[in-house]
């Protein structure tokens, strides 16, 4: 680690002048700058005996820092908790406070150099439907019944590019289909509404058809049998695709589709399969649950099966239970082709569906497992050629070339390269200038690298600041109310009801929630009711799925805290930035991260936090997920950020009539910025509390910072960060003692974390490590030569797919 030859920290104790003192550790230079500093207040004492003591010796301490060391630029003192520009005669221990300002390590030139500033015009939309008259609905193959529910009551006019091949394949035949397109492409839709269109032909046999009325005569109802499962590797994924098959069903009463998921109540969820399902939606780990322990649950007649986000199922370690959950339904399938069947048309073959973003070894081996006879539907979005000219785009696709998975086009994504100590106050300015104005945007997320960093700074957005005046005077000094922070608000942590899709996303209900809070910090007088939530895989599931709830319906302006639990599948609506503030730990997590905006062909924007130095090196990639030259990524300057989100700083108190007021203050931005921080770092040294989350937060964020991909850890190197730097974008004066950087043992260290992170966040119990068995064709579909023939096929071509790049594959 670089040192910069700053003093943190670094004060005398007043018993210590006039004694004998040793100094010891530390680097020379500092020890020696303690001698001098020492010896001067000791000659000092002797000269002015009488006015020697606490409050004489604060007021010189800067001068004497600042005179020892002229190279060194000014550094503001900080006469704890005092502001440093007041003369207050404190009597507490004084210490020198690193500026934001001094000893930043600059971007490189050539970063510099890609900061453009003009407003260039995004690509043409790659994920928007098609032009409804080219492309209706009714055109895939799908009934009128359909088609009209989805344009008259869904508002949707024409499918989009996967949409349309997706469909028309699974209509067409019942083989197995390997699904990839870009985030916000509508996948969803595009493999539910082939299988609804499916369990709609299906009816009961004439001598089982119900009597209660003409036009049920022949329909299937709850109790026909569970025809589809739908696995996907979060809850909240889960309970997302059940909220759309609820939509879609709305006109079909007679059909039900259900969830099972960690965290729900077992015995809740039996009841429910034994009144009757006919779509499943599961997490892995449950489903495995409920298919050993759970007899009514019968899947005998499962026959279309679809594994969503099929890289991260993977990536989470899923691998035996999907094995288990194949191997389980190939049985009962089986067994059940011997009795009756109590439904007519149901097919003999069962559809297996494969969703993912990536073509990964994972995923490879996911198909391995799950798939036979799979054909491959993905749409080229290399050229960034609008829908309507897709057909143009494939031609001029050079023959034989992999299209890698993109960010969509229509995206515009800034980096923004800050030094660590600028961290979080350039976020706060990035988030101030973002909703300045109301309207202008209405929803954020920001990613952090784990759960203790979104309680940390969810902690200092949801705090009120009690910011010191612009110029002090001495009634100022002497006010206790400008040099104390108010403790975080007390927050309900009883958990919440859940809310019913009726319920009125009242302001009240939200701050029953310790999730979501009001942001003063961070409000404006034009845009006073911004709200900011938080979101990671260690909160209880119902705080979890009520603090989206309230995310996705809430009408205020919104911030969202989150780590990567909420990176894949989210649909979470008018999401208008994307800011990475802690840069993903794969190019993979990053497309899937920015994919919460711009989607189904809307406008978006995503920046991601970089800090000079190897960290760089990140741009390059940002470059080519977004396509190349193509792409619109723009560098943004981190002082521009500063200036516009300090322009006005705002303070925000309440009097004692409990009315809230918002104060303009007016000076320097950079004055302010400090200002803001020191208000920050003040709250971390005089709230134990706080200080505690911080320390936290910080060694989580360094241990999770090792995470990253191998591919990628030149430029995301642990041993590379500057702690004591770093510790200020925590609001800490130092870095905390006792913290393992994990240098040699950090991967190790690091991954066995991330590993921890993930299933924490997921919540599921069971899970393997994700050995391979390469070669082992236990539960591949279908057992005996055919099956395990099939299996090798299947790899051989995925493997060419993985390799080659041909467009589609088929095993027959
Ligand atoms: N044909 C359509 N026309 C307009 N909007 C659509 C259409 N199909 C889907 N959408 C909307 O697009 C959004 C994204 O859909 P969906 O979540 O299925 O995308 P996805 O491809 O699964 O994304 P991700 O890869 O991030 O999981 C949803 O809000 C959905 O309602």
């Amino acid at each position: 680690m670089a040192d910069d030859g700053m003093l943190m920290n670094f004060f005398i104790r007043e018993d210590l002048v006039g004694t004998k003192s040793v100094f010891k550790g530390g680097r020379w230079k500092d020890r020696l700058l303690a001698k001098k500093s020492l010896q001067r207040r000791k000659d000092k004492k002797t000269r002015d005996e009488p006015l020697t003591g606490s409050n004489a010796v604060p007021a010189k301490l800067r001068e004497t820092v600042s005179n020892d060391d002229v190279s060194r630029p000014t550094k503001r003192q900080k006469l704890d908790g005092a502001h440093p520009r007041s003369n207050s005669t404190a009597t507490k221990p004084k210490e020198v406070v690193s500026s934001l300002f001094t000893y930043n390590p600059k971007a490189k030139p050539s970063a510099a150099a890609q900061t453009q500033t003009e407003d260039v015009p995004a690509l043409e939309p790659s994920n928007a439907p098609l032009p409804a008259s080219a492309s209706p609905f009714t055109s895939l193959g799908l009934s009128p019944f359909l088609s009209t529910h989805l344009t008259q009551n869904l508002s949707l006019t024409a499918p989009t590019a996967i949409q349309k091949a997706v469909i028309t394949q699974l209509l067409k035949e019942d083989s197995d289909a390997f699904i990839q397109a870009e985030t916000g492409s509508g996948k969803t839709l595009a493999y539910i509404l082939p299988i609804l269109q499916r369990i709609l032909a299906l009816s009961k046999p004439s001598s089982e058809t119900p009597v209660n009325g003409a036009d049920k005569a022949g329909k299937l109802d709850r109790t026909s049998g569970l025809f589809a499962l739908i696995l996907a590797p979060t809850r909240e994924l889960t309970h997302q695709i059940s909220a759309v098959l609820t939509r879609l069903l709305r006109p079909l009463p007679w059909l039900v589709a259900g969830t099972v998921t960690g965290g729900a109540t077992k015995n809740h969820e039996k009841s429910r399969i034994r009144k009757g399902i006919n779509i499943l939606v599961a997490t892995p780990g449950r489903l495995a649950d409920h298919l050993e322990n759970t007899e009514v649950l019968d899947v005998s007649s499962v026959r279309w099966l679809v594994l969503d986000e099929g890289d991260r199922l993977m990536e989470l370690g899923f691998e035996e239970e999907i094995k288990g959950i194949v191997k389980k339904l190939e049985e009962r399938q089986d067994k059940r082709k011997l009795g009756r069947l109590n439904v007519v048309g149901l097919s003999e073959r069962r559809t297996t569906v494969l969703c993912s973003a990536t073509m990964k070894i994972g995923v490879q081996k996911l198909g391995e497992i799950s798939l036979k006879d799979a054909v491959h539907i993905k749409v080229d979005t290399e050229t960034f050629i609008s829908p309507t000219t897709n057909q143009d785009a494939a031609e001029q696709k050079p023959q034989g070339k992999e299209t890698a998975f993109l960010t969509p086009a229509q995206l515009k994504q800034s980096y923004i390269v800050v030094p660590p100590k600028q961290r979080l106050v350039t976020l706060a300015a990035l988030l101030m200038r973002t909703f300045a104005r109301k309207g202008s945007v209405m929803k954020a997320i920001v990613f952090l690298s784990c759960a203790d960093s979104v309680d940390f700074h969810f902690e200092v957005f949801a705090r009120k600041a009690v910011l010191p005046p612009k110029e002090t005077t001495p009634s100022d000094q002497n006010s206790k109310s400008h040099q104390r922070t108010r403790k975080p608000e007390k927050r309900d942590t009883s958990p919440p009801k859940e809310e019913s899709a009726t319920e009125p996303n009242s302001t009240k209900r939200k701050l029953d929630i310790p999730t979501i809070s009001p942001t003063p910090i961070l409000s404006s007088p034009s845009n006073p009711s911004l709200m900011i939530h938080k979101l990671h895989g260690s909160l209880e599931q119902k705080l979890r799925t009520a603090t989206l709830q309230s995310f996705t319906r809430s009408t205020d302006p919104s911030i969202l805290l989150c780590t990567d639990v909420a990176s894949r599948g989210l649909d979470l609506p008018n999401i208008d930035l994307v800011i990475e503030y802690d840069p993903p730990f794969s190019s993979d997590d990053h497309l899937h991260r920015v994919g919460r905006t711009a989607r189904a062909g809307k406008e978006g924007r995503a920046c991601c936090f970089l800090m000079p130095g190897p960290e760089e090196g990140y741009i390059s990639i940002l470059r080519s997920c977004a396509g190349g030259e193509l792409g619109w990524v723009k560098g943004e300057d981190a002082e521009n950020v500063l200036k516009k989100g300090f322009v006005n700083q705002i303070t925000h108190n309440t009097t004692k009539d409990n009315v809230d007021v918002l104060t303009i203050q007016e000076g320097k931005w950079d004055d302010r910025a400090t200002d803001w921080q020191l208000d920050v770092e003040r709250w971390v040294i005089d709230d134990k509390c706080a200080g505690e989350l911080a320390r936290k937060a910080f060694t989580s964020h360094v241990r999770a910072y090792a995470t990253h991909v191998v591919a990628e850890r030149g430029i995301f190197d642990v041993k590379g960060l500057h702690l004591g730097h770093l510790a200020k974008a925590f609001a800490l004066r130092e870095r905390p003692g006792h913290m393992g950087r994990g240098n040699g043992n950090a991967n190790t260290n690091g991954r066995r974390h991330r590993g921890e992170r993930r299933r924490v966040s997921e919540g599921e119990a069971n899970r393997n490590d994700g050995k391979a068995q390469r070669g082992n064709d236990d539960g591949l579909g279908g057992g005996g030569d055919e099956g395990q023939d099939a299996a090798r096929k299947m790899r051989k071509k995925m493997r060419e797919q993985a390799g080659a790049g041909a467009s589609e594959f088929n095993i027959g």
